[in-house]
């Protein structure tokens, strides 16, 4: 049985398999050659700059609009061909999309009464949908007199009302400011526990899908660049782009070069990386660590020494972030902040120190 990232075992939630999945705008190919499987009870990121097509695939699986290739099947069954109100499936739209002259109970009904659902059963519903969300005691309210917090709370009671069994959200906190998002992610993890809903989270802030999904898929260009936990992607990136995307990268630039029959990435005439064994390092490979990864010393730790002089120093509360230029490259080294610690200077000659299993070695 499927389990969630809090470990609990997950009963009767739906598999999502997208298997070849391509998607034209005319000329656009906008998706390519998507495959993916989302376990049942997942909470699940589409994570990807502007543009890329995380959109269009959640549009996809929610029916409003079509492939031009591929098959999604949701719990073992294809779905492309159905109709979108009989796939099991509640989209919450970034812009919420309430309606301004409805209250919100007549909101949440709106859809349960399309449904052509019995009244006592619509009222039910609502009921239990508003209070699930912490809304019940303002039913009677217009979305106009609601918080931006409390609108999109109603957005995800009126979707939780039709009772799917795949949640869909479309960049459901974009419109949230930063202290109310933190807070609402927090509830839709929840909500999503409670329900055992499988959930795809469509964003492209990297610190939200890291804090709340089991797994990301990173979108690029059209393609899903790398499959995997937040941790593993952060850890083992598996391309610069990537690497990039998911926090702080620094990257340098070098060229392969044999001296005394060892390996070294050479970044400046007087600055050269051991390359360790079974490392590939081909033209457009790039040394890549993290800024937390490397530190700043005058004596002692093992590692690679990297010759730089600070360009740039930031307090950042727990720690001070130092640029370092190494050769023409600024990097950036986080060290933690210790009260009485002496803090460098700009312009001050220093080691970077680079443990070896921090190093990745990566291309685009
Ligand atoms: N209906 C449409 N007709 C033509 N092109 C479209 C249509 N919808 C989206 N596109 C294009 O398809 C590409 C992918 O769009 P999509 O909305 O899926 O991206 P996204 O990754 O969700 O971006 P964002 O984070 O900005 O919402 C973009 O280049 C966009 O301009």
């Amino acid at each position: 049985m499927a389990q969630t990232r809090d470990g609990a075992a997950v009963a009767g939630a739906r598999k999502i398999e997208i298997t070849n999945v391509n998607v034209h705008y005319g000329e656009l190919h906008v998706l390519k050659d998507i495959n993916l499987e989302i376990q049942p009870g997942e909470f699940f990121a589409f994570l990807g700059p502007s543009g890329c097509g995380k959109t269009t695939l959640l549009r996809l699986i929610a029916g409003f609009n079509n492939a031009s290739s591929g098959d999604v099947r949701v719990g073992g069954q294809d779905i492309l061909a159905m109709p979108p109100w009989k796939r099991d499936v509640g989209m919450v739209f970034q812009s919420y999309a309430l309606w301004p002259h409805l209250s919100v109970a007549r909101n949440v009904a709106f859809g349960l009464e399309e449904r052509k659902l019995p009244r006592d059963e619509v009222a039910r519903r609502v009921k239990a949908a508003l209070e699930l969300v912490g809304m019940g005691h303002l039913a009677d309210r217009r979305p106009s007199q609601l918080s931006g917090g409390q609108q999109q709370r109603v957005a995800v009671a009126r979707t939780i009302a039709i009772e799917p069994k795949v949640l869909l959200l479309d960049e459901p906190l974009s419109n949230l400011d930063a202290k109310m998002r933190v807070q609402v992610r927090r509830e839709l993890r929840d909500l999503q526990q409670r329900l055992n809903l499988t959930t795809i989270f469509v964003t492209h802030d990297q610190e939200e899908a890291n804090a709340i999904c089991d797994r990301i898929a990173v979108f690029g260009d059209g393609r899903i660049q790398q499959v995997g936990r937040p941790m593993d992607l952060y850890e083992r990136p598996a391309s610069l782009f990537v690497a990039n995307f998911l926090g702080t990268a620094n990257i340098l630039d070098g060229e392969l070069v044999t001296v005394d029959g060892k390996r070294l990435f050479k970044v400046t005439d007087t600055i050269s990386v051991p390359v360790p064994d079974g490392v590939t390092i081909s033209p457009g490979t790039r040394l890549v660590f993290r800024p937390q990864h490397a530190s700043l010393e005058d004596a002692g730790g093992q590692g690679v020494r990297l010759p730089g002089r600070v360009s740039n120093i930031e307090f950042l509360g727990a720690s001070v972030r130092y640029g370092v230029m190494v050769g023409t490259s600024e990097v950036l080294i986080d060290v933690p902040f210790q009260s009485g610690a002496s803090v460098r200077t700009v312009g001050a000659d220093v080691n970077v120190l680079l443990p070896s299993d921090c190093m990745l070695w990566l291309a685009e």
